[in-house]
């Protein structure tokens, strides 16, 4: 199942803290990047790890390591940048691969502007960072760029969701699964996600 819903308490007390009309910038970025933290944990949960014997304080003793595929960060900017830090914090030698994709407001397409991604991707597991999945058009083109340059294992974080964006991954991409604290209601009719949180870059950044 590409969706997973990640119910855990802190994460619906934090999730509905930031949905509070006139919520500051201070509190909206701390917010994100602390169910960034929690978001990661669930999306990791399923790394391989191998055993290895080193020398304790007794003497020798087995512990485990994560095997195999190292993780590359991407966050989607702007937004993505705002749930960076809190995974890092859990993965802190991570790659990142940055995307620069930005919403046209009329054709609600998404554009390209920038791309900077980390080396061999085809033997990294890709974390895509994004508080919104809305249309699903940005993540779509995320997954084709990172496809393009190799990368075949992908997952994605994000906060809310919409069903219609859900639709468009499972349509595109089932093999990629994601990441959320919520799906929300639907789209209006500027492709913002209702209840939703409003516009994530503007609060992450304090633009408007
Ligand atoms: O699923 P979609 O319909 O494609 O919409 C979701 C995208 O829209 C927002 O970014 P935005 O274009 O506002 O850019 P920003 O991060 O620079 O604010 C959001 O952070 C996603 O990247
Ligand atoms: O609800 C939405 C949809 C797209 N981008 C946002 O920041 N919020
Ligand atoms: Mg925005």
């Amino acid at each position: 199942m590409p969706v997973h819903i990640v119910s855990h308490p802190l994460v619906r007390h934090k999730l509905g803290l930031m949905r509070k009309h006139n919520i500051s910038t201070k509190d909206f970025r701390e917010l994100a990047s602390e169910l960034a933290r929690l978001l990661t944990y669930e999306a990791t949960k399923d790394l391989e790890t191998e055993k290895r014997i080193i020398q304790g304080w007794s003497g020798p003793v087995e512990v485990e390591r994560i095997k195999g595929k190292k993780i590359t960060v991407v966050p989607i900017l702007r937004a993505g940048l705002g749930m960076m830090d809190g995974v890092l914090d859990l993965i802190p030698s991570a790659k990142v691969s940055v995307v620069g994709l930005y919403r046209n407001e009329s054709t609600l397409e998404p554009v390209r502007y920038y791309l900077k991604l980390a080396g061999n991707m085809h033997e990294r597991i890709s974390l895509i960072l994004d508080p919104m999945l809305a249309t699903g058009g940005t993540l779509v083109m995320t997954i084709d760029l990172l496809k393009e340059a190799g990368c075949q294992n992908i997952r994605g974080i994000f906060l809310v969701a919409a069903p219609e964006g859900i639709r468009r991954l499972e349509a595109t991409h089932p093999d990629v699964d994601v990441y959320v604290a919520a799906v929300d209601e639907k789209l209006n009719a500027d492709g913002y996600i209702l209840p939703g949180l409003g516009d994530a870059g503007d609060k992450i950044f304090g633009t408007k």
